[in-house]
C-alpha cells in the first residue's frame, strides 16, 4: 500500500499525455497525491506529489492494481484521434472501449465514488452544422461516424454515463473541443509541420466556425467536475455531460493566423470548397488502407479531421458554467504557443523547400503537360 499523506489521491489515466500531464500538475498544486497512469513513460518533470505508474488500461489487473487506494480518476486515456492512428480499428476498439470498461471495473472493485471521463464533441457531432448546440441533442448514430476513434469514444462514454449509480460510483462526462496549449503535441505541431513544407497551399471551409479549448481551461473543466461529483457539491455532476471549450467560436484558419503569421510565413488566398477536400482526405484514407500494410504513413488529412475544420459547429459552454462554475479563463489565445515556437527556433528561415514539396510540383508539372499533349492528339471516332 503506497503512503498518502496528501489531501486526496487522484489518478488520471493517459496522465503522460499532454492534457493529463497539465491535469497532474495543477491537481499536485491543490495538494492532491497525483498518479499518473499510462502506457508511455513521463517527458515533463515529475514534481513532488506526483507518482508514474507505467501501464495499460487494455490490462485488467494493472488498472486494478494501480486504483488502489485511489478517491477520484480522470479517464483520460484514448487512441486513434488522428492521423494515421485514426485508421487502426482493433487498437482504437481495446483501448477505448475495453479500456473504459476496465477503468469502471476497477473504480467499482476499489470502491472509488468519483470517476471523470474525457469525452469528445464527436460524440454528436459527425459533419452536420451545429450552432450553439447543448446536451439536448442526441447521440450521432453509431454507424453514421466518419471515423473509429468517436465511434468508441460515443459507446465509451455511453458506458461511463451508465454506471453512474451503481456500487457508490458517481460519473460525468466532459466533451472537449479541440486542444490547444503551448508545448501541445497532437495537432499543432503536425499543421505547423504542414506549413513549413509548404504544404499549406489552400485553405477550405471560410467564413465556418469551429470551438477550441486551451490547456488551462480544460485542466479548470476536469477539477471543477471532480469536485462536483463530490459530497460536498451535492453530487450535481453525477451521469452529466458537459461541453468544454473557450466559449468563443473562431474559424480554424483565423485562429492558427496569428501563429502561422508570427513565424513568418503568409496565409495562403486561396480556398477549396468543403467537399473538394472532403474528396481528397476520403481517397488518402482509401489509398492507406491498401498501402499501409507495406507503408504506414500519415495521411495529410482524414474525413473527420475536414469536418472538424471545416464545418460550422461549436457548443455551448452554460451548463458547465451553472453547475460546475467553469468561467475558461484564456479564448483562442495562441500568443503562448507562438512564443513556445519562436523560442524553439522555428521562425520561417530563407525559403529551402522540401523534397516532397518539389516533388508534388513535378507531379502536377507532369499532368498538366500531359494534358496539353493530349488535347493536341486527333480524337477517337
Ligand atoms: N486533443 C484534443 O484535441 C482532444 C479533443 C477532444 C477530446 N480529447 C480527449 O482528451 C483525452 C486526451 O487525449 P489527447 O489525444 O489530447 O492526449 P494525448 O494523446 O496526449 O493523451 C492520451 C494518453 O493516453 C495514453 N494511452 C493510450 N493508450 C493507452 C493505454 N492503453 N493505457 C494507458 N494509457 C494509454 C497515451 O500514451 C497518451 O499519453 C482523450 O480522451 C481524448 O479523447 C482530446
Amino acid at each position: 500500500m503506497r503512503t498518502r499523506g496528501a489531501l486526496e489521491v487522484h489518478l488520471v489515466t493517459g496522465g503522460c499525455g499532454y492534457p493529463g500531464y497539465h491535469l497532474g500538475k495543477k491537481l499536485v498544486e491543490n495538494g492532491h497525491q497525483v498518479i499518473l497512469f499510462d502506457l508511455i513513460q513521463l517527458e515533463w518533470p515529475l514534481l513532488d506529489g506526483m507518482t508514474v505508474i507505467q501501464g495499460s488500461i487494455t490490462n485488467l489487473d494493472e488498472v486494478e492494481e494501480s486504483f488502489k487506494g485511489v478517491n477520484c480518476v480522470y479517464h483520460m486515456a484514448s487512441y486513434g484521434m488522428s492521423g494515421r492512428e485514426q485508421l487502426n480499428k482493433k487498437l482504437i476498439e481495446s483501448v477505448n472501449i475495453g479500456g473504459t470498461e476496465n477503468v469502471i471495473k476497477a473504480c467499482m472493485k476499489n470502491k472509488i465514488t468519483r470517476l471523470v471521463y474525457t469525452s469528445t464533441y464527436n460524440v454528436i457531432f459527425g459533419g452536420q452544422e451545429i450552432k450553439d448546440g447543448d446536451d439536448s441533442l442526441p447521440y450521432l448514430p453509431l454507424n453514421q461516424h466518419p471515423d473509429h476513434y468517436s465511434r468508441t469514444k460515443s459507446i465509451a462514454e455511453k458506458k461511463v454515463l451508465a454506471a453512474n449509480g451503481t456500487d457508490g460510483l458517481c460519473t460525468c462526462a466532459l466533451r472537449l473541443a479541440g486542444v490547444y496549449g503551448p508545448g501541445e503535441k497532437r495537432h499543432i505541431p503536425r499543421t505547423l509541420g504542414y506549413v513549413e513544407q509548404g504544404l499549406m497551399i489552400m485553405t477550405y471551409g471560410g467564413g465556418t466556425l469551429q470551438d477550441f479549448l486551451h490547456v488551462d481551461n480544460l485542466v479548470q473543466g476536469h477539477i471543477l467536475a471532480g469536485q462536483a461529483l463530490s459530497a460536498e457539491r451535492e453530487c450535481i455532476a453525477r451521469g452529466q455531460a458537459y461541453f468544454l471549450s473557450d466559449g468563443a467560436p473562431v474559424n480554424t484558419f483565423e485562429f492558427f493566423r496569428p501563429l502561422f503569421e508570427g513565424l513568418g510565413y503568409k496565409m495562403p488566398k486561396m480556398t477549396l470548397p468543403v467537399s473538394v477536400v472532403y474528396f481528397i482526405a476520403f481517397l488518402t484514407e482509401w489509398i492507406h488502407y491498401f498501402v499501409a500494410r507495406v507503408y504506414n504513413f500519415q495521411p495529410l488529412l482524414t474525413r473527420t479531421e475536414v469536418f472538424k475544420t471545416g464545418v460550422t459547429h461549436y457548443f455551448s459552454i452554460e451548463k458547465a458554467r451553472k453547475q460546475l462554475g467553469y468561467n475558461p479563463t484564456k479564448q483562442n489565445d495562441i500568443s503562448e504557443v507562438l512564443k513556445f515556437y519562436l523560442d524553439s527556433g522555428h521562425h520561417k528561415i530563407r525559403k529551402e523547400k522540401s523534397p516532397f514539396y518539389d516533388f508534388m510540383w513535378n507531379v502536377i508539372l507532369f499532368c498538366v503537360f500531359v494534358c496539353l499533349i493530349m488535347s493536341f492528339l486527333p480524337s477517337v471516332k
